[in-house]
């Protein structure tokens, strides 16, 4: 049992942000670029090719920063006829009572059915659920918190029948599951929507469903926004290894700053090959174990004391009596969440803090609008535009190729001559 959440299993994950111990791979052999979304094609239009050894570097950069951050890497077996089976993000599910095995929508990736549920019955791990009605992908399945659980739904990857049939058996468990509309051309909901800790999320606010992002922040959940840019770059792709700290890819630059600058460390491998075949950091990881979230709230900061006083110089007592008038709709304007004791923002995602956060950071804009050239008119306008615009070249990158196993990886990986920890930068917080 994970420790601190009741019926949890040995492998299981409660949230999209608890502290990662073990994640699924899948080794990019077979790696190709099939006209399954409109970022692959884009590119297969523009005559580009992935080179196989620029694949490798890539997705060796995406394993020494799990290395980095002490997560313990898993394999599927990989098989040549499944070009996208890299993105193992879409084949499973990990849910709080163990694996959900999903039904993908592509007849180019249906078959990666078979090696996900030979992964699972070799580690020992029980399959939870089998999805069999409609169609349901992992890219679009956000297990925000314990309790709260969004699933994004194209009609072309998730279908409404998949959606509610997930939607239904974490109902029954007692979760509020909110599910998401989103437009076919985005693929799936953490193409433009990703959480970075309990409290900040990364999301383009022009394409997503304008309720979602009031509920979000209803939940306390603050948006850095993209444009469409950066999530046809798939910028938004990132994945949360708790404590605060991200995988996000080092062509995110501006988000990566934006990221830096609240405080979260990112880790930045090299990317710019995989993405250009539709998924990045999060769409390339299943995560298989973190910390109950609870846990990895209170292992990363202090358990809770009501003498200990906050930055701003209020004790956990009246931040929780703050919470608790926020609750009743008199939230103290000038407290945001990040001011409160980590203990009493723990206190108030538990207490649903119903307000919409109070600061005007809470919705971070930090992107350009669609750059002004006429095709840009609308958003999907945009996305079509960005995503048929020239791709850059694939960068040189150091990292070097190390030997793989099935099963856990305890050998620590090479050191990557190019730092991809960088240090979190403080300044330049956007709140007035
Ligand atoms: N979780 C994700 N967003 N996965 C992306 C998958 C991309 C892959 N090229 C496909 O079209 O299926």
């Amino acid at each position: 049992m994970v420790e601190g959440v009741s019926g949890m299993s040995t492998w299981g994950v409660d949230s999209e942000t608890g502290v990662l111990r073990d994640v699924l791979l899948c080794p990019p052999d077979n790696y190709d670029w099939l006209p399954l979304n409109a970022v692959a094609r884009a590119n297969i239009a523009s005559g580009a090719r992935p080179d196989p050894q620029a694949v490798r570097r890539e997705f060796r950069e995406l394993e020494d920063a799990l290395e980095g951050a002490g997560v313990r890497r898993h394999y599927l077996t990989p098989e040549p006829h499944l070009g996208y089976q890299v993105y193992a993000r879409d084949s499973s599910q990990m849910t709080p009572w163990g694996p959900m095995v999903t039904h993908m929508f592509k007849p180019e990736r249906q078959g990666e059915y078979a090696p996900v549920i030979h992964f699972y019955q070799a580690l020992g791990c029980p399959i939870w659920r089998y999805a069999n009605h409609g169609h349901v992908e992992g890219g679009d399945i956000a297990i925000i918190r314990p309790g709260l659980l969004a699933i994004g739904h194209t009609g072309t990857r998730t279908d409404l029948d998949g959606a509610r049939q997930l939607a239904g058996w974490f109902a029954a468990e007692g979760w509020e599951v909110r599910l998401v509309p989103l437009d076919e051309h985005f693929l799936h909901l953490d193409v433009v929507f990703c959480m970075v800790n309990d409290r900040l999320a990364v999301g383009c606010t022009q394409v997503l469903d304008p309720d979602f992002v009031a509920w979000l922040s209803g939940h306390g959940i603050a948006l850095l926004d993209t444009s469409y840019r950066e999530v046809m770059d798939l910028s938004c792709n990132l994945l949360a290894l708790g404590n605060d700290r991200v995988i996000s890819a080092l062509h995110s630059a501006r988000l990566n700053a934006a990221l830096r600058a609240e405080g979260i460390t990112v880790l930045d491998p090299d990317l710019r090959v995989i993405t250009r075949g539709g998924g990045g950091a999060h769409c390339l990881t299943m995560p298989l174990r973190r910390d109950a979230a609870q846990k990895s709230f209170e292992g990363t900061r202090s358990a809770p004391d009501p003498r200990r006083r906050s930055r701003s110089g209020e004790s956990v007592a009246r931040t929780r009596r703050l919470i608790r008038a926020g609750e009743a709709g008199a939230v103290n304007q000038s407290l945001t969440w990040r001011d409160l004791p980590a203990t009493a923002r723990w206190a108030s995602t538990r207490a649903p803090f119903r307000k919409p956060a109070p600061c005007a950071r809470v919705l971070v804009s930090t992107s350009a609008p669609p750059t002004a050239s006429p095709p840009c008119a609308t958003p999907m306008d945009a996305w079509r535009c960005c995503a048929t615009r020239p791709a850059r070249s694939s960068a040189p990158s150091s990292a070097s190729g190390a030997a793989r196993a099935g099963g856990p990886c305890t050998r620590p990986g090479p050191r990557p001559s190019r730092p991809i920890w960088r240090s979190p930068s403080r300044t330049g917080s956007s709140c007035p």
